[in-house]
């Protein structure tokens, strides 16, 4: 097990006038045992900054160390790595106990401690009945375990996950992001979790780094990223529906933005004044969309309450303790 450290890491495809800087330096600290989660929209560069862990593409500029060691110029095999890819990457035509035997089968292992390790992860994630099928004979969810299984037999420092659900629908995802936790609290190896998804960064990550075009907006917990985002990025990409962020509003401070989360409002008998536009119905709640001073507005209220029809003038009150100013240059928090 172990920590990893980035620091002033730096990504540059291509050379002379075709070169292209994604990464623009990375500064985190990750303890060992941590499990962070990597989220932001696509292109962003989550996953160089994963495959650049991995040691799949090369370091520009910076250093990255894994335990004790710098890695920048170790090979994938030399970083005791293990990596799950979004398509799983199975060999068709081995059986589920090849499949994950594979890699310690070419490390030479002996055959017995391989049996035992892939029984045990076997156990773990619930394959035992299944070592004998092929890939093609499992669903999406198995093949899904089939590909951990094969990460967790080599007994690795570090898991690096590449989007591996966004491959299984939404009732499947939501089982296997509660198997990867349950995972991490019996294996506790430290881990990086790159997604897209801002619903399983927040349930899955322990601290979370927030990306957007090459740099890291963030580096947090899910509570501090969620009560405390340190831009407006952050602010409308973490929160579903995003914070609402308005220039021109009662109260506001000059050269700024207000930030509220559609949660955080409530309908009063005075307030601010919101034309609505539509209401969504989502069971438990639902949401009004409207405009305050022509800009969008949504707030969120619980199922019993009342709800208005489209346009017509309703009033709100932020929720004080609530609110949230970000520079309206930078878009920074204040
Ligand atoms: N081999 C390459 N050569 C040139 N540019 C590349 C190369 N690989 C990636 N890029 C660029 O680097 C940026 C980051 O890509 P990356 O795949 O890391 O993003 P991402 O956040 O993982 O996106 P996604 O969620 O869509 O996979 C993108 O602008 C991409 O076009």
């Amino acid at each position: 097990m172990a920590a990893i450290q980035l620091k002033d890491v730096v990504k540059r495809y291509g050379t002379g006038k075709h070169e292209l800087q994604v990464i623009h330096g990375v500064n985190a600290d990750i303890a060992d045992r941590e499990f962070i989660v990597v989220v932001g929209p696509s292109g962003c560069g989550k996953s160089t900054l994963l495959r650049m862990v991995a040691g799949l593409e090369e370091i520009s500029g910076g250093e990255i160390r894994i335990g004790d060691r710098v890695v920048n110029d170790l090979e994938p095999a030399e970083r005791d790595i293990a990596m799950v890819f979004q398509n799983y990457a199975l060999y068709p035509h081995m059986s589920v106990f090849d499949n994950m035997a594979y890699g310690l089968k070419i490390k030479k292992m002996p055959p017995a401690e391989i049996r035992q390790r892939v029984d045990k992860a076997a156990g773990i994630l619930e394959l035992s009945h299944l070592l004998d099928r092929k890939p093609r004979q499992l669903s999406g969810g198995q093949r899904q375990r089939v590909a951990m299984g094969r990460a967790i037999v080599r007994q690795p420092q570090v898991f690096l996950f590449d989007e591996p659900l966004s491959n299984l629908d939404a009732k499947l995802r939501a089982q296997t992001r509660l198997e990867i936790q349950k995972l991490h609290r019996e294996l506790g190896i430290t881990s990086l979790f790159v997604t897209h998804d801002q619903v399983e960064a927040m349930t899955l990550a322990q601290r979370m780094i927030v990306m957007n075009a090459g740099n890291m907006e963030q580096f947090g917990t899910p509570e501090e990223v969620y009560h405390r985002p340190a831009s407006t990025f952050v602010a409308s990409f973490i929160g579903s529906p995003p914070m609402n962020l308005l220039k021109n509003v009662q109260g506001g401070r000059s050269g700024a933005i207000t930030g509220i989360r559609p949660e955080h409002l409530d309908v009063a008998q005075d307030g601010w004044e919101v034309r609505t536009e539509t209401v969504e119905m989502l069971g438990a709640e639902r949401l009004i969309y409207g405009r305050l001073n022509g800009e969008q507005m949504i707030v969120r209220v619980a199922e019993h309450d009342p709800v208005p029809a489209p346009d017509q003038v309703i009033h709100v009150k932020p929720r004080e303790d609530r609110l949230h100013w970000f520079d309206a240059g930078t878009g920074k928090r204040i």
